[in-house]
């Protein structure tokens, strides 16, 4: 294999793509990098259990792999890139046990998820970073439901890597006509505003559930905006990546859009459904549940103000009523814009 056949350099030759997570979000990915151009391996947990009887994806209904694609239970040693779409809470364990001992060094991991690790606070890039160090990495976030994307409809994302260059090759190998990809050198950035608009979602989607109107959704989604490009600076990400796509156009999908399951959840929650209730119907991930918690207390470390977010959270853990939760964020002292 010539140095200039992998992703590091922006051919890959014939070696195949490797999406690990075969939910919503992989499965889509995969279907994306199959129109790219890429034979694609689509690491499942279970394969056997991937398609519904009728040949469609058991996370996708109605979608079907197309014929570049072969779903496995063993990621290939010889992939160009790693696309890691399992839910952030489990990508440590999977990732250490699925990555091949003989991946070339040069193979990039993007991580696809978008969420903090509950138990060190940390972001998708440093998990994977922990768990293979020295190997390149990158983040691919943005307003993309997996349904829409799997169809081949419009849409636009963000791939961010501290190497500008790594994120810019990545860009034009995934990149087709229907799903636009932007280059950003600020992974931090990307990944706290992928991961923190679903805890400002299950705020939009309380707000819209206990009946509280489209003015507070709107405050809601603009304070929201606020607080995360707050956290971004103190992690070391910049407050303008979090006015794009990672963040602003995240925000307009998942607080509005009703396919998203962190805005589902929200608007369950405001209606007065119990948080475990809601969850023990649901075999989808809400990432924002157990985003909500980590935001509380990486703003109490820090000492930035993240009051939706910590509202959340003890919304979420039982220690505020909905109407608590409406006078605490209204009662704020008043303050500047
Ligand atoms: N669905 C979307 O539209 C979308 C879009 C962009 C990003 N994402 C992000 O992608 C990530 C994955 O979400 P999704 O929608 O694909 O998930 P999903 O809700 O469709 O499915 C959850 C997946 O997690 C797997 N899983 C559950 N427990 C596991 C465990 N212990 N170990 C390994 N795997 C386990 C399940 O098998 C399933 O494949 C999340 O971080 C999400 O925020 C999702
Ligand atoms: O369904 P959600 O709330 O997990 O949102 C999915 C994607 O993150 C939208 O960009």
């Amino acid at each position: 294999m010539s140095v200039a056949d992998d992703a590091s350099t922006g051919t890959a030759g014939d070696r195949p793509v490797a999406v690990v997570g075969a939910g919503a979000w992989g499965t889509a990915l995969a279907i994306q990098a199959a129109r790219a151009g890429f034979r694609v391996s689509l690491w499942a947990r279970d394969p056997g259990d991937l398609l519904l009887a009728d040949g469609s994806c058991r996370r996708l209904p109605g979608h079907r792999l197309p014929e570049a694609v072969t779903v496995t239970g063993r990621v290939p040693a010889d992939a160009v890139l790693l696309l890691v779409a399992v839910p952030t809470q489990h990508l440590r364990p999977v990732l250490a046990r699925v990555l091949p001992p003989k991946l070339p060094p040069a193979s990039p991991l993007v991580a696809c998820c978008k969420g903090f690790e509950r138990t060190t606070l940390k972001l998708p890039a440093a998990i994977m970073a922990d768990v293979a160090p020295d190997r390149p990495t990158a983040v691919l976030s943005g307003p993309n439901f997996a349904g829409e994307v799997a169809a081949g409809l419009p849409a636009a994302a963000v791939v961010a890597a501290s190497e500008a260059a790594l994120a810019a090759r990545l860009a034009a190998m995934l990149s087709t006509s229907s799903f636009r990809l932007y280059d950003n050198a600020d992974p931090v950035g990307v990944q706290c505003a992928g991961a923190a608009k679903n805890v400002v979602a299950i705020a939009a989607g309380a707000a819209i559930g206990a009946g509280l109107g489209e003015n507070a959704r709107a405050a809601l989604v603009t304070r929201g905006l606020a607080e995360i490009a707050r956290l971004a600076e103190a992690l070391g990400g910049r407050a303008d990546t979090v006015a794009g796509l990672s963040g602003m156009g995240d925000l307009l999908l998942t607080c509005t859009g009703a396919a998203s399951r962190n805005y589902g959840f929200g608007l369950e929650l405001g209606r007065g459904r119990r948080p475990d209730d809601i969850l023990a119907e649901r075999s989808t991930v809400a990432e924002g549940v157990a985003t909500a918690p980590v935001l509380e207390q990486l703003g109490r470390q820090l000492g930035v103000s993240l009051p939706i977010a910590g509202t959340v959270a003890a919304l979420i853990a039982g220690r505020l009523t909905l109407a608590d939760a409406r006078d605490q964020l209204l009662s704020r002292p008043l303050t500047q814009e």
